[in-house]
């Protein structure tokens, strides 16, 4: 099946300002592509290339199969590309089915009656057709836009920050909703974010964006679990690094034995609070003495944060109902199973799994 989306060599600067260096990207037809990284990587002018709002210095577009940036140029309405941006950008003097029919102006009046009608259903707001903008709350606004951007059928829907406008409680909610709709229009989208957990929950691949290149693209799995290097691991969720070094079972760390792999000297362990456990000392209890230093109290989970011997500190999730005073005395180890990642310089080697038992430090 053809790609409904297709970024081969796509190169663009302002003046001296590099914003996208030769990427290359394809999508196939229904995958929602979250696209995430740090403020001035390059998100937004990806998705300007892809939506015709700018062109190239070289490489070319292809939305759904057909090339319309580099060797040939379609102009933006032409190219079957939905627009979601954070303002929602809705018209504010057109009630909310004229807004909607805005997109099909080309098409016969009774055609756009229907289309209307079966996009506000998919979103669940056929009853405020008749209203203004201003008479709807941010969700339905936000909606709004997306049954917009629907309503022409697009190849690709393109989604800047869309729910960043949005308070917390409502984000979570509007997010799934949109999530909803796009699966069950089989529509290829691409999400730009700078939440982590929303790109982490919402896309099929995580593109984890870096100086105008995709440092990395994933599952989200893949790059929370295996990122490609320091800058993903510290960038996707929060990560400790502890050096480690070659022992005679292989690569040991503060915390123990981390991997049976030979194949590096001086290498850094990358650890995730999840991965950390924390213990009191007693009897059969083994585990690396440390201090704790910071504690936090997120609700669910609480975050500490302990100071090692070395003078190195890690941080650890603890369940709600546990809340080490700072000044506690503690062991700690890698929760048992984890197979962390291995830094040798700014790359991960990607470690694999011991095949002898844990040291004692090493257990959970
Ligand atoms: N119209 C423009 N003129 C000059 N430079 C620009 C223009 N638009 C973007 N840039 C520069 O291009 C680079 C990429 O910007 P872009 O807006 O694509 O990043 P971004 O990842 O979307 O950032 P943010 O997360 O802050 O929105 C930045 O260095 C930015 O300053």
């Amino acid at each position: 099946m053809t790609d409904a989306l297709r970024i081969d060599g796509v190169t663009k600067s302002y003046g001296d300002t590099p914003a996208v260096c030769d990427l290359d990207l394809s999508m196939p037809q229904g995958e929602i592509l979250a696209l995430i990284g740090p403020s001035g990587c390059g998100k937004s002018t990806l998705l300007r290339l892809i939506a015709g709002l700018e062109r190239p210095d070289s490489g070319a577009v292809t939305v759904g199969g057909r090339v319309v940036a580099g060797p040939s140029w379609v102009p933006p309405e032409q190219r079957r590309v939905g627009l979601v941006f954070q303002e929602h950008a809705l018209f504010p003097h057109l009630r909310v089915g004229d807004n909607i029919r805005f997109g099909l102006a080309d098409r016969p009046r009774a055609e756009q009656d229907a289309r209307v009608r079966e996009v506000l259903d998919l979103v669940h707001l056929s009853h405020v057709a008749d209203r203004y903008p201003h008479e709807l709350s941010g969700g339905e606004q936000q909606r709004v836009a997306l049954a917009r951007a629907l309503a022409p059928r697009p190849a690709v829907v393109l989604m800047d920050e869309p729910f960043s406008s949005l308070d917390e409680s409502l984000r979570a909610r509007v997010r799934a909703d949109t999530v909803d709709v796009l699966r069950a229009t089989g529509t290829t989208a691409v999400l730009v974010t700078h939440d982590q957990t929303e790109a982490l929950a919402v896309g099929d691949r995580v593109g984890v964006m870096r100086e105008g290149v995709i440092e990395q693209l994933g599952t989200p799995v893949e790059v929370f679990e295996r990122p490609v290097s320091r800058f993903v691991a510290s960038f996707m969720g929060d990560a400790d690094f502890l050096p480690a070094s070659l022992v005679e079972e292989g690569l040991a760390c503060e915390l123990g034995l981390v991997t049976v792999r030979r194949d590096t000297a001086q290498a850094e362990i990358v650890l995730r609070p999840h991965e950390v456990s924390l213990k009191l000392p007693g009897p059969g209890v083994h585990g690396a003495p440390a201090v704790v230093t910071h504690v936090e109290y997120h609700g669910a989970f609480v975050l500490h944060t302990v100071r090692l011997a070395s003078g190195r500190t890690v941080r650890s999730w603890q369940p709600h109902s546990v809340r080490y005073p700072v000044g506690t005395e503690v062991l700690v180890s890698i929760v048992l199973g984890i197979i962390p990642s291995v830094l040798v310089g700014e790359r991960t080697l990607g470690a694999s799994p011991a095949t002898s038992p844990p040291t004692p430090a090493a257990a959970g």
